[in-house]
């Protein structure tokens, strides 16, 4: 090809599988391009380039190729940033770049002479595996976005696009005074300083909609505001205890903080909301909250869910906590399988980490929730319903390109009640980027010995072991509103609490069918249990010393020291596990934390035992040869760590770890401490390189959404 220079080699597969075997790219990866070649013999060096780099990208959580883009530079010049391969990479990633194509006119010419690939929209559609697809230039100068697909994440790119396009082309009518009405007594309280109070208007704009997603940090009060908009909806319902509700997270830890959350909030709603039978009755009778797996009916070792379009779920209106976790093709089963009546409510962390698999739905629906971008009826109809007027910062500015299409069914809450101390403040810097106001903080905190926040270059693993076993002097009275200084500090909580707990094991009788006998110790298994929300390592990694292996042993190492009969492999009573399968038989699933103790029938015999769910008020249990995907959590990593919160997280990063590092990593390892956090690295700026690194993953769910939406609208 005339845009290659006759220089660099031609791309083969060997050449390809060596980079494999040196681990620049997956097997997987070379195998892809191979295939391609396979099937067709003529297939470009560009092609054969970008095959390998979209199958390396889908690994790392993105579901398309940018080839051009009208907003970035080439994929050329952005491949090392988006493969961050080692320094000695680079002969290779350099001959990687030389192959690709900078212009569309040739990167048409790579791709479209190939019968892999099918360009989006056009006749000739065999099934072709790549899907190339195109928007349309923007302006006359500017150059159109291409964007290269394996066509499964195409196909649900398209089927979202077009059933939330659907969902939000037929607002809901509320009767005006009658949700005037219900807010006003769900949120009878004006804010200080006449601020604009966000919950209020999240229940108010999803009340109109048949899809609301509602984002906010920890703590702003996601959860306090779903429960209300339930009670509000029901309320403007002729026959609330006939709508049928459903609630979902994407993990079982979050299902289960979800159904406690959403029982507290209820709990705390006014009384005129008791007064009201029907909707008292319909807010009493709550399904518990499942796992999106568990609702949706997967079935072990296939993609189908027991639910999809044709068997859809019998559900008017259902609630997604923790929706940032959600993946491309988790959506796409759950908006396939929920009646396009129906209405959803998401509620998640849009800066939060996304789920590990490819797709960051939350996060392309509420790119630009922070502006609002509510166009003058939305700002009316939120007037009408919250007796607040829409600061004019949050309104959509005229005479600017469109709408973001999802504007008007998002809200973001803003102010956080859990965090008002030091970690929030932590966490507001990193995520608004602002290092000057982070560097702020972690001086404020440095060199004090008993802050919410602690945070320490130059570690040790000896320091790390320190604290994991025994805590480190404790913000005065834990309270993250209260002052940092005076009164007497405790120690964090950190394993000692787990050890003790341990040490307090009660004596197995003789018979061990006795009632008191069974009461008693579960009561033990409870006392257990409630030190698994205590504490937890939290890791970038796995491998290494400072990652969840290397970590997880020195605790075990440390625990032994303790008198606790642990050990470096198998089962032992004390161990934190998490599980890392499915198993819908069993009633676990990927993420759930148990810890494994003795039987109370068997004191020989070794259960991993669960958290109670509010259902039953019991702790479950399974017995160990039944639990084969599980892995030791003393330590665990930062992705794993989503949607639990623990009193104190000690966060670890590893030396040399660069690429591995984000923003969101930061952010999320942050925000699952309630009371402290404790930052532990050997290497200095770790921290730092990481949080000016956010995460880009590529989608064009945004532009597809954008696309649709101002075709219906036209
Ligand atoms: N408007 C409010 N008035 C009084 N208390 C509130 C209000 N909003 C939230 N809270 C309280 O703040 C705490 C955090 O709220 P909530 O659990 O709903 O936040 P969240 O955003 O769902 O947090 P996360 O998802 O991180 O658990 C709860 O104790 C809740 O009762």
């Amino acid at each position: 090809m005339s845009a290659i220079p006759t220089t660099v080699p031609h791309i083969t597969p060997e050449l390809l599988w060596q980079w494999a075997d040196e681990g620049w790219l997956r097997r997987l990866d070379a195998a892809l391009a191979h295939w391609v070649l396979e099937h067709d013999a003529a297939a470009s060096p560009g092609l054969l380039a970008a095959v390998a780099i979209l199958s390396h990208l889908e690994g790392k959580g993105h579901t398309c190729l940018p080839l051009v883009d009208a907003h970035r530079p080439s994929l050329r010049l952005q491949l090392p940033q988006l493969l961050r391969w080692p320094a000695e990479a680079a002969p290779a990633l350099h001959q990687l770049q030389q192959w690709l194509p900078t212009s569309v006119r040739d990167w048409h010419h790579a791709l479209l002479s190939s019968r892999m690939v099918w360009q989006a929209n056009t006749a000739l559609d065999f099934g072709q595996p790549l899907v190339l697809t195109q928007t349309p230039a923007i302006a006359p100068q500017t150059t159109p976005t291409l964007r290269l697909y394996l066509r499964r994440y195409w196909q649900y790119e398209q089927d979202i696009a077009h059933s939330i396009a659907a969902r939000i082309q037929s607002p809901l009518h509320p009767d005006t005074a009658t949700a005037r009405h219900w807010l006003d007594v769900l949120f009878p309280d004006a804010l200080p300083d006449a601020t604009f109070d966000w919950q209020k208007a999240a229940c108010a704009l999803a009340l109109r909609q048949r899809l609301a997603i509602i984002t906010g940090g920890p703590g702003t009060g996601k959860t306090y505001t779903a429960a209300r908009l339930l009670a509000a909806a029901l309320a403007l319902e002729p026959q609330p205890e006939q709508i049928r509700i459903g609630l979902a997270a994407p993990t079982g830890k979050a299902a289960a903080r979800l159904k406690e959350s959403i029982q507290q909030a209820l709990a705390q709603l006014p009384d005129a909301v008791s007064q009201h039978a029907p909707l008292q009755a319909a807010l009493h009778h709550l399904p518990p909250a499942r796992t999106l797996h568990a609702l949706l009916g997967a079935r072990p070792d296939t993609r189908q869910m027991r639910h999809n379009a044709s068997h859809p779920l019998p559900l008017d209106w259902l609630l997604v906590d923790e929706a940032s976790m959600i993946h491309l093709e988790m959506m796409h089963s759950l908006l396939q399988a929920l009646p396009p009546t129906a209405r959803l409510i998401l509620l998640g962390d849009k800066d939060q980490l996304a789920s590990v698999e490819a797709g960051a739905v939350l996060g392309d629906f509420c790119a630009q929730a922070q502006q609002g971008h509510y166009s003058p009826d939305t700002a009316r109809h939120l007037e009408q319903l919250t007796g607040q007027a829409l600061p004019q910062e949050f309104r959509h500015p005229p005479h600017t390109p469109a709408m973001p299409a999802l504007a008007q069914n998002t809200v973001m809450l803003r102010e956080s009640r859990r965090f008002g101390g030091t970690i929030g403040q932590l966490a507001l810097a990193i995520n608004r980027h602002d290092m000057a106001a982070m560097q702020q903080v972690l001086q404020q905190v440095a060199g004090q010995s008993a802050t919410s926040v602690h945070w320490q270059e130059g570690a040790s693993l000896n320091t790390l072991a320190h604290i994991a076993l025994h805590g480190r002097p404790g913000p005065a009275n834990g309270e993250p509103h209260a002052p940092e200084s005076h009164s007497e500090a405790r120690p964090t909580a950190s394993y000692a609490g787990l050890v003790q707990a341990l040490r307090t094991t009660p004596h197995w009788p003789a018979d061990t069918s006795q009632p008191q006998w069974l009461t008693r110790h579960t009561e033990w298994v409870v006392r257990v249990l409630t030190q698994l929300e205590q504490f937890r390592i939290l890791c970038a990694t796995r491998e290494g010393a400072w990652g969840v292996e290397g970590i997880n042993r020195l605790v075990i190492g440390q625990l032994q020291r303790q008198g606790i009969r642990a050990r470096q492999e198998g089962w032992f009573a004390g161990r934190i596990v998490q599980v890392t399968q499915n198993d819908a038989n069993l009633g676990v699933f990927n993420g759930d934390i148990g810890i494994c103790l003795p039987s109370a029938a068997d004191r020989h015999k070794l259960r991993v035992y669960f958290p109670a769910d509010a259902a039953s008020g019991v702790p479950r249990s399974i017995a160990t040869p039944r639990m084969a995907h599980v892995e030791t959590a003393f330590a665990m990593t930062i992705h794993k760590s989503q949607g639990s919160e623990f009193a104190h997280v000690l966060m670890v990063l590893p030396p040399q770890a660069g690429t591995l590092l984000s923003k969101e990593l930061i952010y999320t390892g942050l925000t699952r401490a309630r009371k402290a956090f404790t930052y532990l690295a050997e290497q200095p700026g770790t921290w730092q390189q990481a949080v000016q690194q956010p995460t880009l993953r590529a989608s064009g769910l945004a532009d597809t959404l954008q696309a649709l939406a101002s075709h219906h609208h036209s």
